[in-house]
């Protein structure tokens, strides 16, 4: 099917062909003849790279143009910045493209003038929350990686999500994007959406395992040289040597730091010298970025070839190591499955290290064969690579036969609703009544019946959790205690802040109840709601952590009694957690508490995110329920932000001066942005550089008068390369 026989704007046919899109693929045929372009509702269950995102744009395309607006669902922050990007080249068509990631007590009312909005589920939910109007507007929904509805912790949210969408817009177009699932057909019929399932792939994908050095994939064999003693790296070699460049994922960051750096002597012997080069530039960005051990091994890596990418890498670290791989100057990432969720980063061999992950529950576990596919997909770049390759380990021939049966030969397994628990329940059930759409307990369950859940369990046992969560709410006074479902202020100011009505209970419990609010008590408090994410305990913390604990019991809300185990080791888990906030708002080094917690980087901005959003709640709390604490949680709240001391919150709050610049200012004796005001420019600009010491008077001239900056006569004397590194912060 041509591009140009599509019932599609000329300008937008002209938009494609000049991009090179001359034809369909297959499914993306079949879906036009499905109906996309008219309006209906569709669900593409095809393999990563087939073109899904293409769907998507053609449908938004056609609705925009008529007047509509589109809004793109997705599950990361990663991916909705990927995709925003993509659609930012729509510019040149006159569309206006907006991404909401933001704080989840904010209506984004001006994201209304864009055309496109890119939001996460979370923050989707957040906007219907607090009653955006453009909402109502919208045209054409996309739910991008919809399979996700699977997931306990993000796939309520998104079918609450898209029934809540369904509900204000019944007319507007819903087009879901999935990977492959075993149930397409059910998630189809509970969207009314037409189906689109296929395994085509642009590019060939060879699915196999290697086993004693021979890769055994369908009909083919091939024995892989073996220039080291391991075959991992000489698998990858293999692929780096024929131009080809290698994803490995492995199961724990330790390990995927391992074989970066195993592999890194073994690759590096493949560069030229002007790959050398390229990486060097990317390894000292990463330096100038961070200044961690991890960063510097990282960035060691790099300068031989491979890397590796987890969530503990920081966000501009993550960008610069896809970055230099989508360059071809990373000729191997190791990885977490992390990379495999949607992120648009294709290899030509896909080397499966290690297939079982570990769950708390159950140890070891082989991962579900939807997330193998997840990763397989991500073999073979389209029009660069011949074929794509992903390849299974085994060490013996039961794991060889094992392989083959349980992932290469079988089918995804069947998603389903997660929707169905009392902690899941009891966040949307606050939810939908806040929002109007239920004043009844009727109305209620006319609601959720339009769940995925309610259509794949025909109801079976939600009134009975519906109940209990309806009681909870209305014991927590977040619910007026009438037969009519009313939400009282509470209640609404608990939904509109986006957080779990339990964690709202526990932190009004602990305000009321605290005696003496130290910083520790509040972050406990903070780390003590299930909206936050705990670190894990090591068998080194057990001890120091207990300890600690029996020294500061006052400064604890309640501590549990040693002898209930489960609970005391979970609220161990919590003061570790605590510690970690302590540490970093006492502007310990990310280094320091790196080592100390045996985190990443992007686990202390993880964890701190979250700090500050819960902290946040607490402060709105305290005031609306006239709890004390509430200046205090304000204060902490924005010191969590900046990971800084109170006296350093007036200097924070210029941009370009972050915790590092903000404590050499304030040991100089700038103490204030009043001091600054006054200062003598010069010495502002010798201690932090003149680029950056211009952006803060340009700030603070805003604010009121202060002198111009001098451009120093020598350009390039300047101390500060004028790059956001991470002492920024
Ligand atoms: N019909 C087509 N002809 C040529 N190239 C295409 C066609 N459709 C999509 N592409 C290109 O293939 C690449 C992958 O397309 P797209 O992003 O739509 O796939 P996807 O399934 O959404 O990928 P992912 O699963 O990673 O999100 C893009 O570079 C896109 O421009």
């Amino acid at each position: 099917m041509k591009i140009q026989s599509l019932d599609l704007p000329d300008e937008v046919k002209r938009f494609y062909l000049d991009s090179g899109i001359l034809e369909l693929y297959p499914p993306q045929a079949e879906a036009v003849e499905k109906g996309l372009l008219e309006g209906k509702n569709l669900l593409a269950a095809i393999p990563t790279a087939s073109g899904k995102t293409l769907l998507a744009e053609f449908a938004m395309l056609k609705s925009i143009q008529a007047g509509g607006k589109a809004l793109y669902i997705v599950p990361l922050r990663a991916l909705a910045s990927e995709k925003f990007r993509r659609f930012q080249e729509f510019s040149e068509l006159g569309i206006r493209v907006g991404i909401s990631t933001g704080d989840y007590d904010l209506r984004d009312e001006g994201l209304g003038v864009n055309d496109i909005i890119v939001a996460t589920s979370e923050k989707t939910d957040s906007l219907l929350r607090n009653e955006t109007a453009w909402m109502q507007k919208i045209s054409v929904v996309v739910a991008d990686e919809v399979h996700l509805i699977d997931s306990a912790n993000r796939g309520p949210t998104l079918e609450v999500t898209l029934t809540k969408l369904r509900k204000i817009n019944p007319s507007c177009q819903i087009l879901a994007l999935s990977a492959t699932v075993g149930n397409a057909d059910e998630l189809a019929a509970w969207l009314e959406a037409e189906l689109v399932v296929s395994e085509w792939r642009p590019t060939e994908l060879l699915e196999g395992v290697l086993f004693n050095g021979i890769f055994y994939c369908r009909d083919k064999e091939k024995l892989i040289e073996q220039p080291t003693k391991d075959e991992s790296i000489n698998l990858a070699l293999d692929t780096i040597r024929e131009g080809g460049q290698c994803l490995v994922f492995e199961s724990s960051r330790k390990n995927c730091m391992a074989f970066a750096k195993k592999a890194a002597s073994a690759v590096k012997k493949t560069l030229s010298a002007e790959d050398s080069e390229a990486l060097a530039w990317i390894a000292d960005e990463i330096l100038e970025n961070s200044e961690t051990d991890t960063s510097t091994t990282l960035a060691a890596c790099i300068r031989s070839g491979t890397a590796f990418h987890h969530a503990g890498l920081t966000t501009p670290l993550r960008e610069l190591v896809e970055g230099g791989f989508r360059e071809g100057k990373i000729r191997l990432i190791s990885s977490t499955p992390t990379l495999a969720a949607g992120l648009n980063l294709p290899a030509r061999r896909v080397i499966i290290r290690s297939y079982r992950r570990y769950s708390s529950e159950s140890g070891m576990q082989p991962i579900p064969v939807l997330e193998y596919k997840q990763m397989a997909g991500r073999a073979g770049r389209p029009r660069l690579d011949p074929y794509g390759e992903a390849v299974l380990l085994a060490k013996s021939y039961e794991e060889f036969v094992f392989l083959f049966k349980k992932y290469i030969e079988a089918d995804a397994e069947d998603i389903w609703s997660k929707l169905g628990t009392e902690n899941a329940l009891r966040t949307h059930v606050l939810s939908t009544i806040s929002n109007g759409f239920a004043r009844t307990k009727e109305e209620l369950m006319d609601f959720l019946e339009a769940t995925f859940f309610a259509f794949q369990y025909s109801n079976f046992g939600l009134s009975t959790v519906v109940e209990e969560c309806l009681t909870f709410l209305q014991q927590e006074e977040m619910l007026e205690s009438t037969d009519a479902l009313v939400p009282t202020n509470f209640g609404k100011l608990v939904s509109r802040l986006y957080i779990d009505p339990l964690s709202a209970a526990r932190i009004a419990k602990g305000l009321r109840e605290a005696e003496n609010l130290t910083e520790l008590t509040l972050l406990h408090l903070v780390c003590s709601t299930p909206d936050m994410r705990l670190l894990y305990m090591r068998n080194q913390d057990y001890q120091e952590i207990n300890d600690y604990v029996m020294a500061h019991a006052n400064e604890f809300v309640k501590v549990p009694s040693p002898f209930d185990i489960t609970e005391y080791e979970w609220f161990l888990g919590e003061v570790k957690t605590s510690l970690l906030l302590v540490d970093w708002v006492r502007e310990k080094s990310e280094n320091e508490i790196c080592l100390k917690f045996g985190i990443g980087e992007g686990d202390i901005r993880a964890i701190a995110d979250i700090a500050e959003w819960i902290m946040h709640v607490a402060t709105q709390l305290a005031r609306l329920l006239d709890f004390k604490g509430a200046r205090e949680a304000a204060e902490l709240e924005k010191r969590i932000h900046y990971g800084a001391g109170p006296e350093l919150v007036d200097l924070l709050d210029i941009r370009s001066i972050g915790r590092v610049r903000a404590r050499r200012l304030y040991e100089t004796g700038f103490r204030s942005t009043a001091d600054l005001a006054g200062a003598d420019p010069e010495k502002v600009a010798a201690l932090l550089g003149p680029k950056v010491a211009e952006r803060i008077f340009k700030q603070i001239r805003t604010r009121g008068e202060v002198p111009e900056i001098e451009e120093p006569e020598t350009p390039g004397k300047s101390s500060s390369s004028g790059q956001r590194t991470i002492n920024d912060y």
